[in-house]
């Protein structure tokens, strides 16, 4: 059947369903329901019979969850549905407002813009399974994040932990404190801690936990770094587990970047072993931006911003010089989202360099040619390099690649080029060389052999740690207080063991845990080339200043 092109006769109604109309000799019926494909949730019904969804009310003891405040292990039992408490909280009229709470219906779709015309029409409504591979299908959909009318937690049972783990980023104390602010506000919760110094706080005997409170919290956003603190390493898994079923916490809060979530996802896989009642919720944070699935992470834009400040920085510089060149390294161990997204937003920059794109320095096509070039046209040259770029060709160059792993970790740890060549953090991160001070070395080193009577200048600017040791900017602080807030743990408390919570198109959406290990490949590419390709760009190298 022919769709109309006058899509203002498409109207999707509540359930989703577009309603028939019949324009002229036209009829218009595109069927939402049996086309999206909704990503599964793990929820407490899955595991535990005894788990109810019944609408009224219980009277359940407080030892329905026990909590071991007295320091007894946390027995898993049966766990019924209560009225959210937000039905008596002065500030909302839940059931007066329509929408207020979701649904299970209410979904957040992967991609908004697409050609229903060309998709393969699904069988039937489909609900896809922890391990089914098909994110990027157009009609994929996550459930939406937000409050919803029964609730599985009670409160008086409820003991919650949050937790910071990986490197910095801005607003990692925003989202600790709305968290604290949501969970003491709108649910009474009382016992809430931070979990110091990343997941080796759950157990490590130096390292008690702090009892939280809005009072402790109250100014944290304006603070960068975590006060929780973090670290990397230190994944013990059943120490770890031990830990949370000893204290008994049963809300989990994990906030960390990419292998942050993996660690979460094998403390879900843990709890559901061991047939406990907690709810594992992670919080992608970090300026690298590489958390699969969801637009951004929280503490990106910020960072984004900081790095602009040293991109003007190395244009002045650039520009005050004959034949000058800015050079800024940026972060991003695996992906070249900051660097990205600082250039095109600051509109100075010539050539942008990411992990995702090779390059080299010589012959057609190559970062002399171009620079070459731009010298000659413009008489200076802005120069963004993320820091994972180009890093198996500098050792290829440098002769690092002669030098193995395990040759590299038993350098001594202060052999920084050493360790660098191949050298792993305490999370099993690789270290990398500097890129920046080697492309300063190499842009010295070729003007001087073809252009040894003239002037040039490279200044190199690394600001690595000063874009995310910051607080979170405005724009992150309203978007994390007002998603945060009201929306995040609510998945949680509706008994949802393993989630991921995140912002996509200035909604907050949930998915597996386990989903969240993607990286973002595919969108750094759609960043270069537009909406939807698929399609590596030729070259490294792309203009977008004007002359
Ligand atoms: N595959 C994994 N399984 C279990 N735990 C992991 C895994 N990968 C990393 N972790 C743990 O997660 C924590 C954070 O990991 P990592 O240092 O890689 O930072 P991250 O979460 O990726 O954040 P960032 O983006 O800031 O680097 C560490 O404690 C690390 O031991
Ligand atoms: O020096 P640290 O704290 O290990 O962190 C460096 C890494 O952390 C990040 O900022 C986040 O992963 C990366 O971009 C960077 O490579």
């Amino acid at each position: 059947m022919e769709a109309d092109p006058d899509y203002s006769h498409n109207q999707i109604n509540p359930t989703g369903t577009t309603e028939p109309k019949t324009t002229r000799n036209k009829l218009i019926y595109l069927s939402f329901s049996n086309r999206v494909k909704l990503h599964k949730l793990p929820h407490l019904t899955d595991y535990y019979a005894a788990a109810t969804t019944t609408t009224t009310t219980t009277t359940s003891s407080d030892d329905d969850l026990s909590s071991s405040s007295s320091g007894g292990f946390q027995r898993s039992s049966s766990s019924s549905s209560h009225t959210n408490p937000l039905e008596d909280n002065p500030f909302y009229q839940p059931s007066h407002s329509h929408g207020f709470y979701i649904t299970p219906s209410d979904v957040v779709l992967r991609h908004i813009v697409y050609d229903y015309q060309h998709q393969p029409s699904f069988a039937s409504a489909t609900s896809l399974d922890d391990d089914d591979d098909d994110d990027d299908a157009a009609a994929a959909a996550f459930h939406r994040g937000g409050p919803r009318r029964q609730i599985f937690f009670q409160v008086s049972s409820t003991k919650a932990a949050i937790v910071t783990c990986g490197g910095l980023c801005p607003g990692l104390n925003t989202v600790v404190r709305e968290l604290v602010l949501g969970l003491w506000d709108l649910y009474a919760v009382r016992q809430i801690f931070g979990i110091k110094a990343g997941y080796r706080g759950f157990y490590s005997k130096e390292l008690e936990p702090l009892q939280l409170n809005p009072k402790l919290v109250h100014n944290w956003h304006k603070i960068g770094g975590t006060i929780l603190q973090t670290s990397r390493g230190g994944f013990h898994l059943q120490n770890i587990v031990d830990a949370i079923q000893h204290r008994g916490y049963n809300q989990l809060y994990i906030v960390g970047g990419d292998g942050t979530m993996r660690g979460a996802v094998e403390i879900f896989h843990e709890i559901r072993r061991r047939k406990l009642n907690i709810a594992v919720t992670g919080i992608p944070k970090t300026v690298d931006n590489d958390v699969g699935i969801i637009d951004r992470s929280f503490g990106f834009q910020t960072a984004v911003e900081m790095a602009q400040q040293a991109i003007s920085a190395a244009h002045v510089e650039a520009e005050s010089a004959v034949n000058g060149i800015g050079l800024v390294k940026l972060m991003g161990r695996s992906t070249g989202h900051i660097a990205l997204h600082a250039t095109l937003s600051s509109r100075d920059v010539d050539c942008c360099i990411i992990p995702e794109i090779p390059f080299y320095l010589e012959g057609k096509g190559g970062l002399f040619e171009f620079l070459e070039k731009r010298l000659r046209e413009n008489g200076h040259a802005v120069l963004v390099v993320a820091e994972g770029a180009g890093q198996d060709y500098m050792r290829r160059r440098t002769g690092m690649d002669r030098i193995n792993e395990d040759d590299a970790q038993n350098q001594k740890q202060e052999d920084i080029s050493i360790r660098a060549a191949g050298g792993r953090d305490e999370s099993g991160n690789p270290v990398f060389l500097d890129v920046g001070q080697w492309l300063k070395s190499e842009l010295n080193k070729w003007w001087r052999r073809e252009h040894p009577n003239e002037l040039f200048t490279v200044k190199y600017i690394d600001p690595t740690y000063m874009i995310r040791a910051v607080p979170a900017n405005a724009k992150q602080i309203t978007c994390t207080a007002r998603l945060l807030r009201i929306q995040p743990f609510m998945e949680s408390w509706q008994g949802i063991l393993g989630l991921c919570l995140a912002p996509s198109m200035e909604t907050m959406h949930t998915f597996h845990l386990k989903r969240s290990q993607r990286l973002k490949m595919k969108s750094i590419l759609e960043t270069i080339n537009g909406p939807g390709s698929d399609q590596s760009p030729t070259s490294l190298i792309f203009r977008q200043r004007a002359s």
